[in-house]
C-alpha cells in the first residue's frame, strides 16, 4: 500500500510504517502525476485536494488532513468518488489558544497595559475560540462569546452578537472557519466598515484564516488608526502576505499558531486512528510515547506570579518574539513563509511544564491555565 504523505506531518513513520510503503511529499506543490499511485493520501492546509489533484488516481482508499480546517478540501468531490475522508478536529485547539493567549500577554507588555482589566470578544466559539477562552478564563479576563451558529444550535453559554461585541471589546480574536457564501459568511467578515468600529486602542488577533480580514482595508485603517494593535498569524493570500501590511502589525507569524509538538502529533495520530478503523486494524500505538519529554524538568514556584510572571512563564514554553523576528526577516524570501513553517522549531503546550509549589488553591488557576502541577 503506497501512503503519500506531506513532508510537514511529524510522528508519521512511527505510526503509519507498519501500513505500507511510506512517501513523503512537498504538500504545497503536490502533482496529479505524483498522486497516480497513492492508496493513502495524507496532507495538511496547503494542499488543495480535488479533482484536478485526483484525475489520474484510480485506486485512493483514503485522504486524511491533519488539520481542524478542511477548506482546501473538495468533500463533494470525494463523497462523489465514495473516498473516505478524515480531518483532525480540535487536534491543535490548545495550541491556538494559549498562542492567542501569549500574544495578548505580550502586546500588554510591550505597551504598559494590564491584560487582567481587559474584556476579550472571541469571535467563533468552537474549539479554538474555547481554548483561547479557558486560558482567558482561568486568569480572570472577561470574555464575551459571538458565535450564531452554536447559540442557535441551543449551546448553553452567553453568546452576543458581532456588532454588539465590537463595542464591548477592547480585544478581539478571530476564530471561525473560511465561509465564502450564505448567512454566516466569514470571508472579509472584518472589512473596512466593521474594522473602522474597532474601539479605541482595540488590540486585533487573527488566528484563522487570513481572509477573514480584508487585508488591504486593514492596512487603509491601521495607517489612518496608530492606536489599532494587531497580530497576524494567518494572512490574506498565503504564502505571500502583503509587504505594506507587515510593519503595522505588532506580532506576525506564518500562519503557525497552530504548531505545538503536542498538537501535530495530535493531528497525525487521529489520521492513524481513522485509517486503522476503516482498514478494521487494531490501532495498538500510543500517543504518549512519541512525545519527547520538555527541556525543563520542573520549575519550583516561590511566590504568586503577577502577570509579568505569567508572561515568563509563559516565555519559558514559547517565546512569541523568535517566530515574529523570524517572520520580519524571512516573509520576502523566495519560499520564506513556506520555509519557515517547514523548519518550525514546535513549541510545547503549558502542560509540558510541570510546576513545583506549596499550598494547593492559591495557584490553581495555573493549572486550569494548563500547566501541570505536583506538590512539594
Ligand atoms: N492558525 C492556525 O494555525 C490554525 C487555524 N485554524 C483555523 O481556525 C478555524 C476554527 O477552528 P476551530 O475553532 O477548531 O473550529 P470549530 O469548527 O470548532 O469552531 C469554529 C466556530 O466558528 C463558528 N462560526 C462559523 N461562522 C461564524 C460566524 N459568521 N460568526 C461567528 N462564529 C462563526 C462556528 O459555529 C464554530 O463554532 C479552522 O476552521 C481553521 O481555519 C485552526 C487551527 C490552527
Ligand atoms: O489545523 C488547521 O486548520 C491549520 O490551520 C493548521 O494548523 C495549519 O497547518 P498546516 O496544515 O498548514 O501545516
Amino acid at each position: 500500500m503506497l501512503i503519500l504523505v506531506d513532508e510537514n506531518m511529524p510522528y508519521v513513520e512511527p505510526l503509519f510504517a507498519d501500513l505500507g510503503e511510506i512517501v513523503a511529499v512537498n504538500g504545497r506543490s503536490l502533482t496529479p502525476e505524483q498522486v497516480k499511485d497513492a492508496d493513502i493520501l495524507l496532507v495538511r492546509s496547503v494542499t488543495r485536494v480535488d479533482a484536478a489533484l485526483l484525475a489520474q488516481n484510480s485506486r485512493l482508499k483514503f485522504v486524511g488532513s491533519a488539520t481542524i480546517g478542511t477548506d482546501h478540501i473538495d468533500l463533494d468531490y470525494l463523497a462523489s468518488r465514495a473516498i473516505p475522508f478524515a480531518n483532525a478536529p480540535g487536534c491543535n485547539a490548545i495550541a491556538v489558544g494559549e498562542f492567542a493567549f501569549i500574544a495578548m500577554l505580550e502586546l500588554a507588555q510591550r505597551f504598559g497595559e494590564t491584560l487582567k482589566h481587559k474584556t476579550v470578544g472571541i469571535v467563533g466559539a468552537g474549539n479554538t475560540g474555547t481554548a483561547v477562552a479557558n486560558c482567558l478564563k482561568a486568569y480572570g479576563v472577561r470574555v464575551l462569546l459571538c458565535d450564531p451558529l452554536l447559540a442557535q444550535s441551543g449551546d448553553e453559554r452567553e453568546f452576543i452578537g458581532l456588532d454588539e461585541l465590537l463595542t464591548e471589546a477592547d480585544v478581539i480574536s478571530l476564530h471561525v472557519p473560511i465561509i465564502k457564501t450564505g448567512e454566516h459568511k466569514t470571508h472579509y467578515l472584518f472589512d473596512e466598515a466593521r474594522l473602522k468600529c474597532l474601539k479605541p486602542g482595540a488590540w486585533l488577533l487573527n488566528c484563522c484564516r487570513g481572509e477573514v480580514i480584508d487585508n488591504r482595508a486593514l492596512i487603509r485603517v491601521k495607517q489612518q488608526r496608530q492606536d489599532l494593535k494587531l497580530v497576524l498569524d494567518v494572512w490574506e493570500g498565503e504564502p505571500r502576505p502583503m509587504a505594506e501590511l507587515v510593519p503595522l502589525v505588532e506580532f506576525a507569524t506564518p500562519h503557525i499558531a497552530g504548531y505545538s509538538l503536542e498538537g501535530k502529533a495530535r493531528g497525525t495520530f487521529m489520521l492513524y486512528q481513522r485509517l486503522c478503523q476503516l482498514l478494521n486494524l487494531a490501532a495498538d500505538k500510543s500517543l504518549g510515547k512519541l512525545l519527547p519529554s520538555f527541556a525543563v524538568d520542573s520549575l519550583a514556584l516561590t511566590a504568586m506570579p503577577d502577570e509579568r510572571g505569567l508572561l515568563q512563564l509563559a516565555r519559558l514554553v514559547y517565546d512569541l518574539r523568535d517566530d515574529d523576528e523570524l517572520f520580519r526577516k524571512h516573509f520576502a524570501d523566495e519560499q520564506g513563509f513556506d520555509q519557515m513553517r517547514k523548519n518550525h522549531r514546535h513549541r510545547r503546550e503549558f502542560s509540558a511544564l510541570t510546576l513545583v509549589y506549596q499550598g494547593q488553591s492559591e495557584v490553581d488557576w495555573l493549572f486550569k491555565l494548563g500547566f501541570s502541577g505536583v506538590g512539594r
